[in-house]
């Protein structure tokens, strides 16, 4: 199972926010690290098809990111998730699946099934306005995973998430990361110890490193102030 990135780029005007990034995902924890406009959301959406590339491509398993089957394959929390503050956690769920093409006992199922894997079960029928911040976080990262995504993109899913939340985060990512495809960004370097194996750093839109996480050493944040520098930070 692999997802390919050919020398994607992406040019906004006079600003190239990636340039011609090259890499092979396979299952595991990967986590992209990146100082603010690095460019790793701009890289997570076209990774997920919402932003078209200027060049390059993404495949996975020989399918273009552009068709339903890569779709189909997709999980993705993107950084700006919009929640119906209305809605209970469970009815947004439910309602996001059905739109998902499931019928609506396979939804109620996998809602509910969805809210205890990410610790909701007790708040699925209260409104999502009354969520904390930690809460409508989790609650994203079960509507990413729906579909029983192949690929698991989360765009910093671990802002706001209280320690035992992060616990509780770190064990439900070792799991995917068995059988899927798990990628995801932050800027805290500390967010990425322990849970991923392999980490990419982004910086000025290029990967300038690659690597599995023992490469990085017991001081993963000294790595990476050396990396960028402390005056990119
Ligand atoms: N729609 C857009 N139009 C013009 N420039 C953009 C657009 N989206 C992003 N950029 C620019 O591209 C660069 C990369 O932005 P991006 O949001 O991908 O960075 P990031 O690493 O995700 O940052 P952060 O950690 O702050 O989320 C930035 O310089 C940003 O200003």
């Amino acid at each position: 199972m692999e997802l390919t990135v050919d020398r994607l780029t992406k040019q906004f005007k006079n600003k190239i926010a990636v340039d011609r990034v090259s890499l092979t995902l396979r299952p595991g924890v990967c986590g992209l690290l990146g100082a603010n406009g690095a460019g790793k959301t701009t890289f997570m959406r076209m990774l997920c098809g919402v932003l078209k590339p200027t060049s390059g491509t993404v495949t996975f398993q020989g399918q273009d990111v552009s068709t339903e089957e890569y779709r189909k394959n997709l999980g993705y929390l993107p950084q700006d998730f919009g929640y119906y503050p209305e809605f209970t956690g469970r009815d947004f769920l439910i309602y996001l699946s059905v739109l998902k093409g499931m019928d609506k006992r396979s939804a109620r199922n996998r809602s509910q099934e969805l809210l205890e894997t990410v610790g909701l079960e007790e708040k699925g029928k209260k409104k999502i306005k009354t969520y904390s911040g930690g809460m409508k976080q989790r609650l994203g990262i079960a509507q990413a995973l729906l579909n029983r995504p192949k690929i698991l993109v989360l765009d910093e899913p671990t802002a706001g998430l209280d320690p035992k939340e992060r616990v509780r985060f770190r064990r439900l990512l070792e799991r995917l990361g068995k059988e899927s495809i798990v990628l995801l960004s932050t800027h805290i370097v500390s967010d990425l110890e322990r849970i991923a194996d392999r980490i990419l750093l982004m910086q000025d839109g290029r990967l300038t490193f690659d690597g599995p996480l023992e490469s990085v050493g017991e001081q993963l944040e000294e790595f990476y102030l050396e990396k960028f520098g402390e005056d990119d930070l």
